[in-house]
């Protein structure tokens, strides 16, 4: 029986790149034979509208084209539909994809996972009544974030170093209870980012050896540091190697929550909300072509 792909793509995405590669996976998904049905959005409400449109519509698999904010946007109404979601990369970030083991750089290989129609289960976090694809942030990172969602200039990931570089001028540590299961942490901190995967920011390892489905958070903490430590500390989170700095710490557990006067956490590269915040996980709630 021929497969029923419903291709939903971000134009949006990656500057444009979303609508640049639409023609191409499509393409690709006819040369195997899948019947594509193409979606696209207009606006951010529009990725979930039409991933549940699709659900009902008894496609056998969606294919989203964009990048994390998208994937979160359908991951609202994907998780625990049982409904196998394939990504094709196509944002700046793409953590997610990233976690997956998606080819990041090549449209047609990520298609190509599609059309094997291999699928695994991955876990969400659950915070504030929606499902978190990657990690939530709070604390220094996430007023990079803020920022660098704010810059037109430069494009890419090099807005995240421009950002980092500005707020660093003014940051100071912050005061947080963490609650980790049962255990109680009060400390200061740089930040705190809780994640079922191990990257953000594209491609920055915060959560280095999170396991996307042990069913586990992982947590890290980077306690007070020196501006210059906190600068050499980036080079060394694109290869997670500043896990064994003494002054990152890292938990694991099911559910965690952060307090922190005045700081707003962001999750998926977009804001969450105010803390104090309660992360839980739902294991294995995504079906993903992998
Ligand atoms: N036409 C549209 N369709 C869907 N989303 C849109 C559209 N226009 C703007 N958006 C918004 O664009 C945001 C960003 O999309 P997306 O995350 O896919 O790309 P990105 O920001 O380039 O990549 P990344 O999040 O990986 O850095 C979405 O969260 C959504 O709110």
């Amino acid at each position: 029986m021929t497969r029923h792909v419903a291709l939903v793509v971000n134009p949006t995405s990656g500057r444009g790149l979303g609508a640049r590669v639409a023609p191409v996976v499509r393409a690709r998904f006819e040369a195997a034979g899948l019947t594509v049905s193409e979606y696209a959005t207009t606006c951010a409400e529009d990725v979930g509208r039409i991933s549940a449109e699709v659900i009902a519509s008894g496609a056998d698999a969606v294919a989203l084209i964009g990048g994390d904010g998208t994937v979160h946007l359908g991951a609202q109404v994907l998780a625990r539909s049982g409904m196998p979601f394939g990504v094709i990369p196509a944002g700046t970030g793409n953590d997610f994809a990233r976690g997956v083991g998606i080819p990041l750089d090549d449209p047609g290989a990520a298609a190509d996972r599609i059309v094997a129609g291999r699928t695994r289960s991955v876990d969400l976090a659950v915070a504030k009544d929606e499902f978190i694809t990657t990690v939530v942030a709070g604390g220094f990172d996430s007023l990079v974030n803020k920022r660098a969602n704010a810059m037109s200039w430069p494009k890419g990931n090099a807005r995240y170093t421009v950002a980092t570089l500005a707020e660093l001028r003014t940051f100071k540590p912050l005061s947080y209870v963490l609650t980790i299961d049962d255990e109680v942490i009060e400390t200061d901190a740089m930040l705190v980012a809780v994640g079922t995967g191990p990257t953000y920011g594209g491609g920055l390892q915060i959560c280095a050896g999170a396991e996307i489905d042990d069913g586990l958070l992982d947590i890290t903490v980077i306690k007070p540091v020196s501006r210059l430590t906190l600068l050499q500390m980036f080079p060394k989170l694109s290869k997670g190697t500043h896990v064994g700095h003494p002054m990152v710490q890292a938990y694991r557990g099911k559910s965690v929550r952060l307090e922190s006067p005045g700081v707003t956490a962001y999750a998926d590269g977009e804001i969450l909300g105010p803390l104090p915040v309660d992360i839980g996980i739902a294991p294995g709630a995504l079906t993903v072509f992998a």
